[in-house]
């Protein structure tokens, strides 16, 4: 069942030179996830943040960290992640041979795990995970960059994962599984991925346009 829409800015978006006061102000804003974006230059053509700079910032924020790893191979860096403060690890089922041990590796660390699709994922990628999963991602921009556009097609894709995911958690008690789009979230995008099926919203650029006055509102609206 759909869940109350969670938001999870991007801190992608936020002001690198301040990045503690930026946690801690979508947080107070509202802010149901803090969304970091790892990109290794490798698996995606941009590099951002690692381990250090997760630890340094978990301490400004009391919600969960939602850590979207677009790093290739994924798996010797897992146990780095969870152990410097993420709490949902997601990562792409392109970035390493045995997604299911991915999964395991992060369970292991009793961490929440996430399973990202791009684009051109096939959604069989889901076939024999996702009732080991916590969350789903559903990219609606290919991985790499903030301020892309949303790609419609990405709406198909929630829709029969919300499928999916009923069947799933109806069959184990009403599990809670995320259903989250993450790419050219705007007003207008958000309300189509909301009545497909999604309920967490990634939003890097329309959470921190306006600087930190306007991040209650950005989210707000968003949500609303
Ligand atoms: O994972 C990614 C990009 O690879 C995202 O989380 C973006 O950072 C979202 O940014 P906006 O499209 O909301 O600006
Ligand atoms: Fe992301």
């Amino acid at each position: 069942m759909q869940q109350r829409t969670k938001i999870a800015p991007s801190i992608l978006s936020a002001d690198f030179a301040q990045l503690g006061a930026e946690v801690a102000a979508i947080a107070a804003a509202g802010a149901d996830y803090v969304h970091v974006d790892v990109m290794d230059g490798h698996f995606v053509p941009n590099i951002t943040i690692g381990p250090m700079v997760l630890k340094a910032l978990k301490p400004h924020a009391g919600i969960p960290f939602d850590v979207h790893l677009m790093i290739a191979p994924v798996d010797p860096y897992v146990v780095e992640f969870a152990r410097a403060g993420a709490d949902i690890i997601t990562f792409h089922p392109e970035a390493g041979p045995h997604p299911h041990r991915t999964v395991q590796l992060i369970k292991a660390e009793g961490k929440k795990a996430g399973l990202s699709l791009n684009p051109a994922t096939p959604l069989s990628v889901l076939d024999h995970l996702l009732p080991e999963l916590d969350l789903v991602l559903v990219m609606s921009v290919n991985p790499g960059f903030g301020g892309q556009a949303f790609i419609p097609s990405a709406l198909e894709k929630i829709a029969e994962i919300r499928r999916r995911i009923d069947a799933v958690s109806a069959s184990q008690n009403g599990r809670p599984i995320d259903l989250e789009v993450d790419g050219g979230i705007n007003l207008e995008t958000a309300q189509a991925a909301v009545r497909a099926g999604a309920d967490v919203l990634v939003a890097g650029t329309a959470t921190f346009k306006g600087g930190p006055s306007s991040y209650a509102g950005n989210i707000a609206g968003l949500r609303a």
